[in-house]
């Protein structure tokens, strides 16, 4: 653990790390190059390959495809304490994403003229579920149910296998639950340039979505064009912003379950409060002792994670926005005007009773979130992205007409004079 104080030497120094910009090493890209440059020119060959190369598992093609009768074992294989609560998730996933959908509307603009935008679901969309080091069955549910609650016909979802071939019973029945259409035992950087370009197995989709690591991010990234993305969800994070009102063991435990998901995983905690700070310190060390997750925790405990001090609540949101943390957890007697404040955050929970992991698995908004700083510049996955929109326009005579004079006056600016007559000849013939 490593904590600043604002009366240190160094405390500005310190704290411009802060300031990120979510952007992939140069040794993560040129390896997603090379990976995606093999997929795209030899499909299902290169994914056999690269599958025993970075998951250490022998596939034929062949077995590529998680079969409908797998996926049903696997629903049908679920104890029923497991059943309920994914069924629970699901349906609060779902619930939330049918409130926010968009709906088809329309205006009628100055000139008369009808002017709206209608919503439809993409065809056929790609989801990424995490699997490497730990099966993200929730994951499964904050994006693919959210993809069916929009209405999205073909659901590919592509996840990472074990070294047996196979994947995890719990991840798969939930993907079962919550719509997945085609599953394929395929991760990272391989499982996306496939999505991406198709193989003869896997056929190409036209929106990927879905969290992983700095690879699975990279390869978004590279096939952005060919295909859009909704974020860049990587590596998951929490920073805490608390003033006296905190609840020293909620922090501590919070910053603990951020902690267990391993390396590159950061975790943050400010304060405008000593005591506080100093108890967290204590309870995190208390409880930290009694989780099974001790290697990862204490790695990130080492190198990733922060406790600042800082002298006033408004100097710690300037942190929160420049770090722009995936999760922020805010426990502040002034909350409203505070959160007001906050402009990057993912997701945030609002005071002591709000953990973080109810978000992870439960709440309803889904958990796939901007990571690395990307929350600056996207925000988590809605259901939204999982429609297309197209703007409408229609005119009568009379919007057609009120419109021409203006109109004309842009195609001479623009020197486009069959513009101009393209409206003009409205008048004359109809
Ligand atoms: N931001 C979010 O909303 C969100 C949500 C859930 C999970 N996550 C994050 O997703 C991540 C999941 O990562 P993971 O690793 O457990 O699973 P993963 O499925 O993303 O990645 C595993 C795959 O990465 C590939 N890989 C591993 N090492 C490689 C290497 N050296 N070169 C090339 N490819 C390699 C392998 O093919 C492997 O199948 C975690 O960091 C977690 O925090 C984020
Ligand atoms: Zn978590």
């Amino acid at each position: 653990m490593k904590i600043i104080r604002y009366t240190d030497a160094f405390f500005v120094d310190e704290l411009r790390r802060f300031d990120r910009r979510a952007e992939a090493s140069e040794a993560v890209r040129e390896v997603v190059g090379d990976v995606v440059k093999a997929v795209r020119e030899r499909g299902d060959e290169a994914l056999i390959e690269l599958t025993k190369k970075f998951d250490a598992a022998e596939l034929r093609v062949r077995d590529l495809r998680v079969s409908q009768d797998e996926l049903q074992a696997a629903w049908d294989g679920v104890e029923p304490r497991v059943r309920e609560a994914l069924e629970a998730s699901h349906r609060n996933v779902s619930e939330f994403a049918r409130q926010s959908m968009r709906k088809n509307w329309s205006m009628v603009n100055e000139q008369g003229a009808e002017v709206g935008e209608v919503f439809h679901p993409y065809q056929r969309v790609g989801l990424y579920v995490p699997g490497g080091t730990a099966p993200l069955v929730s994951t499964s549910l904050m994006t693919v149910a959210i993809a069916a609650a929009a209405g999205v016909p073909e659901i590919v979802v592509c996840t990472p296998c074990g070294k047996d071939g196979t994947v995890n019973p719990g991840l798969l029945a939930a993907l079962k639950l919550a719509g997945a259409t085609e599953v394929y035992r395929v991760g990272g950087s391989q499982a996306i340039a496939a999505m991406a370009y198709g193989t003869g197995t896997i056929k190409p989709v036209v929106k990927i979505f879905g969290p992983g690591n700095a690879y699975v991010v990279e390869a978004k990234r590279q096939v952005f064009g060919v295909v859009s993305v909704d974020l860049l969800p990587g590596p998951s994070e929490v920073m805490v912003l608390a003033d006296k009102t905190g609840n020293a063991a909620c922090i501590a435990a919070d910053l603990l379950a951020q902690a267990e998901h391993g390396k590159d995983s950061g975790v943050a905690f400010i304060t405008d409060d000593e005591g506080l700070l100093g108890d967290v310190v204590r309870e995190m060390e208390v409880q930290g002792e009694k989780l099974s997750r001790q290697q990862m925790i204490k790695s990130v405990l080492e190198k990733e994670c922060v406790l600042i001090l800082v002298p006033t609540l408004e100097d710690g949101v300037e942190l929160v926005n420049a770090y722009a943390p995936e999760h922020l957890s805010l426990i502040a007697e002034r909350e409203e005007e505070i959160m007001q404040m906050v402009r990057t955050a993912g997701a945030i929970f609002l005071g002591n009773a709000s953990p973080v992991a109810v978000g992870d698995f439960l709440a309803g908004p889904s958990h796939t979130l901007p990571t690395g700083g990307a929350g600056k510049s996207f925000p988590g996955l809605t259901t939204e992205m999982f429609s297309r929109r197209t703007s409408v326009v229609r005119l009568s005579k009379e919007a057609c007409a009120k419109s021409e004079p203006i109109v004309r006056v842009f195609s001479e600016i623009e020197g486009l004079d069959a513009h101009g007559e393209s409206v003009a000849i409205r008048g004359r013939v109809l």
